[in-house]
């Protein structure tokens, strides 16, 4: 089996290309080697002359303030570039992998919602994502749309990475605690999406949107907390201490887009449906935790 994959050098990229090389033979690309997905033509071409089986797209205009005031750029990375991908897909017989994000929803409520809840975004970024999942429907391309949340991994830029870095140069540490998700490792994203490529091909009727989050939920504090506590316990000097970081509302942390306070994603319908187990989030922040500190 022939697999392309885009995006190679994010954190979700970094970790498929590991994951998926054993599926097969791997074409790994980033914006530099002719994967550059604000290019619509040129991508077109390098689909159509590596010929995959698989496409699995893990680049992704991922700066969700940024987005705002460059919605026409997020809109090309994440639905127009996306659309592309769907057509060659569709063309060529292929299956597409994508990601999508819980800020496709509005996050009213607190229950977790399944695949079928009704989207409504409330930010730039999250209505480009949005619209690429939409594209690829309106495509027809066989695909696998997996929604995740708060992404983190040992390799690149996450929230995790930040709380460290901020409580080990300031005095003081304000994280927002009525935003509730769950932290998603892509390590673990990329092995599930290694499984579920075998499966979907092996039967196209598997493909669909799944949410592909970790188990359990908390909130953006109590995950910073959670990540100082371990480090504290492995020696690592902080000024502001765990139990220190300050609990404030969404509305004492003005950002220029606004985030859903309820990220939860429901995801026994990927369990279920290809026989995994989605492990707690904590699970996983330790285990990077421990790799990085
Ligand atoms: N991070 C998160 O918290 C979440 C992410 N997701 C989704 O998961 C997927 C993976 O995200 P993640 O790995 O965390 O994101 P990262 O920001 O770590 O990686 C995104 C990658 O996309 C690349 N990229 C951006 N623009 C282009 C372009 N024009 N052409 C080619 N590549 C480009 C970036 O390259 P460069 O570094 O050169 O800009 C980067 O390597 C995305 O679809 C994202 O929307 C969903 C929910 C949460
Ligand atoms: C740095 C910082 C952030 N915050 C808040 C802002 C925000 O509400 C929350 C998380 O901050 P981030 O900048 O990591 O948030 P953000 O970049 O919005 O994270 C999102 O990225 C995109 C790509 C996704 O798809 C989402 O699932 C989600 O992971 O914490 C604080 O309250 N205090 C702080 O000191
Ligand atoms: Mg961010």
């Amino acid at each position: 089996m022939k697999l392309l994959l885009l995006g190679k050098s994010g954190q979700l990229g970094w970790e498929l290309q590991r994951a998926l090389a054993p599926l097969g033979t791997l074409v790994s690309l980033d914006r530099t080697d002719g994967g550059d997905l604000s290019d619509s033509d040129a991508l077109a071409a390098t689909v159509r002359r590596v010929a995959p089986e698989v496409i699995v797209n893990a680049a992704a205009y991922t700066a969700v303030d940024k987005a705002e005031s460059e919605e026409a750029a997020a809109r090309q990375i994440n639905a127009t570039a996306v659309g592309v991908l769907a057509a060659e897909a569709r063309a060529l017989g292929a299956l597409l992998v994508h990601y999508s994000t819980d800020y496709v929803f509005d996050g009213s409520g607190d229950q977790a919602r399944d695949e079928s809840a009704a989207t409504g975004p409330l930010s730039a970024y999250g209505r480009t994502k949005l619209e690429g999942e939409r594209l690829i429907a309106e495509h027809g391309a066989d695909a696998l749309v997996l929604r995740t949340s708060w992404v983190y991994a040992a390799r690149g830029g996450n929230f995790a990475k930040t709380m460290l870095r901020l409580a080990a140069e300031r005095e003081q540490l304000k994280v927002v605690a009525d935003q509730i998700g769950a932290p998603t490792g892509a390590d673990l994203l990329a092995d599930v999406t290694a499984h579920l490529v075998r499966s979907a091909t092996a039967d196209r009727s598997l493909c669909g949107v799944y949410h592909a989050v970790a188990s359990g939920a908390t909130s953006w504090h109590q995950y910073a907390q959670h990540v100082l506590r371990r480090a504290a316990a492995k020696g690592v000097t902080l000024k502001v201490q765990a139990e220190q970081v300050e609990a404030i509302p969404t509305s004492a942390y003005p950002v220029p887009a606004p985030r859903p306070l309820n990220s939860r994603l429901d995801n026994r319908a990927l369990q279920s449906r290809f026989g995994l187990v989605m492990p707690h989030w904590q699970t996983g922040v330790d285990r990077m935790l421990d790799e990085i500190l």
